[in-house]
C-alpha cells in the first residue's frame, strides 16, 4: 500500500491550519512539512512554532523534511512541536549514523534524504538503521518543479539495494510527482509519495488523492 504525503509548501500559508484540515478530510496519509533555511536551499519556510501552531488541526503524522545546513541543532525543537518523523540530508551530515540514532532516540522515525546528484552509496552502511530514505526527484528548494527523469533509475537501484542488504526502510520520493508519473515511480519502487503542487493545485483535494491512489495501482 502506497502512502500519499501532500507537501504544505504549496498550501495557502495565510490559513495553514485549515489547509492541513483539508488534507485530513481529503484522505491524505501523512502531512509533509518542508523546512528550508535559506542556506542549504535558496528559500526559507517553516519554523517549529508554525509546526506547533498547526499540530492541533489534525492527527495525521507530521513528516518534517529538514533542508538545512545544521539540522541537528533543530531536531529537538521540531519533535517538541509535534513531528512524527524527521528527515535529514546526508549532504550536510558527516556523522550520519549518529544523527539517525539521535533522532530515533527522541521517539520519532528517522529518514535520510539525498539530493538528485548524491550517489546512493553514501547510505550503504546506514541502510539497516533508517526508517525511510527520501530520494529528491527535483533539486530541493521549491515546489512545482519538473521531475528529473534520471531519478527513475535511482529509485529502482535503491529498491535493489534494499533487497540485497535485507533492510526494511520505506522509499519516499519528493518533487515533480503527480497523476502523470505516480504509476512509474511506484513501479520503480516508491512507497511514500510526496506531492505539493499536484495536490494543492487541484480544486478537489479528495478527488486528486483518490485519483493518484487509483493511478498508482499496479
Ligand atoms: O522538498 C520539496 C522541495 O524542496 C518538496 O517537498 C516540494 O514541496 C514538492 O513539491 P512538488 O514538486 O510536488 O510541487
Ligand atoms: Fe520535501
Amino acid at each position: 500500500m502506497i502512502k500519499i504525503a501532500p507537501s504544505i509548501l504549496s498550501a495557502d500559508f495565510s490559513k495553514l491550519g485549515e489547509e492541513v484540515k483539508r488534507l485530513d478530510k481529503g484522505g491524505a496519509d501523512i502531512v509533509h512539512i518542508d523546512v528550508m533555511d535559506g542556506h542549504f536551499v535558496p528559500n526559507i519556510t517553516i519554523g517549529p512554532l508554525v509546526v506547533k501552531a498547526i499540530r492541533p488541526y489534525t492527527r495525521l503524522p507530521f513528516d518534517v523534511h529538514l533542508m538545512m545546513d545544521n539540522p541537528m541543532e533543530f531536531v529537538d525543537a521540531y519533535v517538541e512541536a509535534g513531528a512524527d518523523s524527521i528527515t535529514v540530508h546526508a549532504e550536510v551530515l558527516p556523522h550520519l549514523h549518529r544523527a539517525i540514532h539521535y533522532i530515533k532516540g527522541l521517539g520519532v522515525k528517522a529518514a535520510v534524504a539525498l539530493n538528485p546528484s548524491t550517489p546512493l552509496n553514501v547510505l550503504e552502511y546506514v541502510l539497516g538503521d533508517v526508517d525511510m530514505v527520501l530520494l529528491m526527484t527535483v533539486n530541493p528548494g521549491f515546489g512545482g518543479q519538473k521531475f528529473i527523469t534520471a531519478m527513475m533509475d535511482k529509485i529502482r537501484k535503491l529498491a535493489d539495494m534494499r533487497s540485497t542488504y535485507g533492510a526494511d526502510f520505506c522509499i519516499q520520493v519528493d518533487g515533480g510527482i503527480g497523476l502523470h508519473n505516480i504509476r512509474d515511480v511506484v513501479k520503480a519502487g516508491a512507497e511514500v509519495i510526496v506531492a505539493g503542487s499536484a495536490v494543492f493545485g487541484a480544486q478537489d483535494i479528495k478527488g486528486i488523492i483518490e485519483a493518484m491512489r487509483q493511478e498508482a495501482k499496479l
